[in-house]
């Protein structure tokens, strides 16, 4: 038997959670407590899971008793199959232990000097002294970032081709000509070639393969840092490389997973302060005291201890991704009850950031939350967790400390109206509604002092 639910006809339970997702689950928890089941037309029934000790089992679940990646089917024609995302067991702990080492540690520092140079480059084409959207300003920085870092390219042509069109191609998907032929598991770019999308991802495709061509073509160079370089060079455990197939897969899935999030949550976190004076001084003082006259760098990050704790609060208020989801394949214990297998489980990530009993004052945004502490994995999980958890963890949270840094030391930014902001869902994602304007009074000169090496 599943969890209690609300006797709702099940096409009136999905409208409510269409119309509003967060407090209709809210609602939910309160009636029905920690564990409980919604049932949704055409889709099926969820188990929605919130306490810290639910979260702790499903993450910690062995690989084979929990599947995220047959949840992920409406997205295998543009990802492909070879996608981290689409796999399960075995095949995912593989690929994942392939891709994640150039994702993390002392690497990631050697991409703060050109995450600040985009950054900078960016702030001074927004417009002065009117109100202006900042997502897409900040989509298309993230995405110059990732082409940079990820793909390793440098070329301004080559740059300009990947960054109009992988964001044009990734909005289609959220398209009705694409979805609802990709919810039945049709690939519309093969079945519909004619379709511009179609004929888009295509020019992507082979723009992509001739990139792993060119790079595969030149000897290992130590000096390149990019991520693809490093994933040349990766070896699994039986000594085999990446194949073509899964180095295009994995750079198309890292577009797709990385820029529109990474862009949302610092939009999120200039909302956050923008509301909240106090915390915007307190930032301020913060920059000025660890960097100073100097450039932004590496070195500074560890120390910006109360802009970390601002991001960290902002994912809790603002969780871009609000849900994650896992399978079962086996009959599952959770909190009294048995699952059955092939139960949707879903830990909502929005619903547990919102626990009062975790987060006193819940709806506050109080970044003093996470001053001095590392959050709880099972009680803090914008990015997912357990062997699913988000790949780009580690770059995200840098990415967002070196722009946002770069961007709030020379910009004078107010939000564009007091109409508040509010989160309005973005294919899987919550988004700021309106893209979120804010009016740019004044950017200030950039730093005066001689820069350091970056490291
Ligand atoms: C604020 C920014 C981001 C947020 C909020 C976010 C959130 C998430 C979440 C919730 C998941 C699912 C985890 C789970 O099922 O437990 C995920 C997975 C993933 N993310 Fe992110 N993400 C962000 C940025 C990025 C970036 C920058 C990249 C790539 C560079 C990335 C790559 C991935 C990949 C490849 C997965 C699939 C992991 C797997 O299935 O093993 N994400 N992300």
């Amino acid at each position: 038997m599943l969890p209690p639910g609300p006797g709702l006809p099940s096409p009136l339970q999905m409208s409510l959670y269409m119309a509003d997702p967060l407090s209709f689950l809210r609602k939910q928890r309160k009636r029905h407590g920690d564990t409980f089941t919604l049932r949704m037309s055409g889709m099926g029934e969820f188990v929605f899971v919130s306490a810290p000790e639910d979260i702790k089992r499903i993450f910690n679940a062995p690989p084979d008793a929990l599947h995220a990646g047959e949840g992920n089917d409406v997205i295998l024609p543009l990802v492909g199959s070879s996608s981290l995302v689409m796999q399960d067991g075995a095949e995912h702990i593989r690929l994942r232990r392939l891709l994640l080492p150039p994702f993390q540690g002392e690497r990631l520092n050697t991409y703060a000097g050109p995450m600040r140079e985009v950054a900078h480059a960016s702030l001074e084409q927004w417009p002065v002294g009117k109100p202006f959207p900042l997502l897409p300003r900040m989509m298309s920085l993230t995405i110059e970032i990732l082409l940079r870092s990820v793909f390793g390219i440098e070329g301004q042509e080559e740059l300009a081709l990947f960054a109009r069109r992988f964001p044009r191609l990734v909005d289609s998907i959220a398209s009705p000509l694409y979805l609802l032929p990709a919810l039945s598991g049709v690939d519309v770019f093969q079945k519909v070639p004619w379709l511009r999308a179609s004929k888009m991802k295509r020019e992507v495709d082979e723009a992509l393969y001739a990139l792993i061509a060119h790079r595969r073509a030149q000897p290992a160079d130590p000096r390149r840092q990019d991520m693809l370089s490093l994933l040349l060079e990766s070896r699994d455990e039986a000594g085999q490389p990446l194949t073509d197939r899964e180095l295009r897969d994995a750079l198309f899935t890292v577009i797709v997973a990385g820029y529109e999030t990474t862009a949302i949550g610092m939009c999120f976190t200039v909302e956050r302060l923008l509301c909240t004076p106090e915390a915007l001084a307190r930032v301020h003082e913060e920059l000025e005291r660890v960097v100073g006259g100097e450039e932004i760098q590496a070195e500074h990050l560890g120390q910006l201890e109360y802009l970390d704790a601002v991001i960290k609060e902002a994912l809790r208020l603002r969780p871009v991704v609000p849900l994650v989801s896992r399978r079962t394949k086996v009959p599952f214990e959770l909190s009294k009850y048995t699952l059955p297998p092939e139960t949707m489980l879903v830990p909502g990530i929005a619903l547990t950031h919102l626990r009062e009993d975790l987060y006193p004052e819940p709806d506050r945004f109080l970044p003093e939350r996470f001053l001095g502490k590392k959050p709880d994995p099972y009680a803090w999980l914008p990015f997912g967790g357990g062997s699913r958890r988000c790949l780009g963890m580690a770059l995200s949270l840098f990415e967002m400390k070196v722009v946002l840094a770069t961007v709030l030391r020379r910009a004078k930014l107010r939000m564009a109206s007091k109409r508040p902001i509010h989160m309005v869902r973005r294919s899987i994602m919550f988004a700021p509604s309106g893209g979120m304007p804010v009016v740019l009074d004044e950017v200030r000169p950039r730093s005066s002092q001689p820069q350091k090496q970056v490291a």
